[in-house]
């Protein structure tokens, strides 16, 4: 079951390196590529792949930064996913979907099928079930798995996701609740289900609140590093279960710049995803 996998690469490294690759981030050596700006993000991508995959739990490829490039952004998604795949390493697609169920159905097959295909997507399930239920099929029969937006890390998270419902649940609690329901008759080996919750580390006391009502939700986790979540946060988390990945993204990809312009940026960008798996680490 593909989030028993996860677990078990997230018992090797927790770090998810985030690939959400912009022009602006190529160094000189490859911005000088004589080609065009698919092939170079995904030279860099590769050359990142190549240089962390025993450091990395997983990656997770953010598509905003290649559908903002057209059909060569969306051809360099495509064949960083399936780089990083055929090296054995298990790919989140951050499409963050949502919408009603003949539209979900679609973006199911765009993802987990053919050219883009990866082992997980995030949804955005504030629609409901039936902007979920069209993932399942391939949850249930083609190893597939999802995380679900439960409380984001953007500041701005509060202004719906806090709010108070009748009943003095706040609207995020209700959503810890059923993705725990959606995922409850998919539970792997590893106690968790192959539906998952996307929760900032930015918010420490949800997290706590949501991981209390989620035993069987593994966790992918922004907000290290670039939006100020540390290796003490993780450290609260993983105190009371090993239940997440953790995912940074400008924190690695970005840690040459200022530094080099040439093909030694892979080395600092190893050294970054290097200091943060020995962050995490250091507090088990
Ligand atoms: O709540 C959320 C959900 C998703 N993200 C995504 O994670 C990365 C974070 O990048 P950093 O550079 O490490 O800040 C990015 O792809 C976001 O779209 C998130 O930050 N928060």
């Amino acid at each position: 079951m593909i989030m028993d996998r996860l677990y078990k690469a997230a018992a090797e490294s927790p770090v998810c390196v985030g690939l959400d690759t912009k022009i602006d981030y190529l160094p000189a050596c490859i911005a000088n590529m004589d080609t065009n700006d698919g092939e170079k993000i995904f030279e860099f991508n590769k050359k990142i792949i190549d240089a962390t995959a025993d450091l990395a739990g997983c990656y997770k490829v953010q598509v905003a930064c290649y559908e903002a490039l057209g059909l060569e952004g969306m051809s360099a998604y495509a064949r960083t996913v399936q780089y990083a795949r055929a090296q054995g390493k298990l790919v989140i697609g951050d499409c963050k979907r949502g919408d009603i169920a003949s539209t979900a159905e679609q973006y199911a097959r765009g993802h987990f099928e053919g050219d883009f295909e990866v082992d997980f997507l995030t949804v955005n399930a504030y629609m409901g079930y039936d902007a979920v239920s069209p993932y399942l099929p391939y949850v249930k029969d083609h190893d597939k798995g999802l995380f679900i937006l439960t409380h984001t890390s953007n500041p701005s998270a509060k202004d719906l996701q806090e709010q108070k419902l009748e009943d003095g649940e706040q609207v995020f609690e209700k959503m810890a609740d059923l993705v725990e329901k959606w995922g409850g008759d998919l539970v792997g080996e590893s106690g968790y289900s192959a539906v998952g919750a996307v929760v900032g580390l930015t918010y420490p006391e949800a997290f706590a609140d949501i991981q209390a009502r989620c035993p069987h939700t593994f966790f992918l986790v922004p907000g290290y590093g670039a939006q100020g979540g540390t290796g003490k946060d993780i450290a609260d988390i993983f105190k009371r279960s090993r239940c997440a990945v953790i995912n940074s993204s400008r924190g690695i990809i970005c840690a040459h710049r200022g530094k080099t312009e040439g093909p030694d940026f892979v080395d600092y960008i190893r050294d970054a995803a290097a200091a943060m798996k020995e962050d995490i680490l250091q507090w088990l």
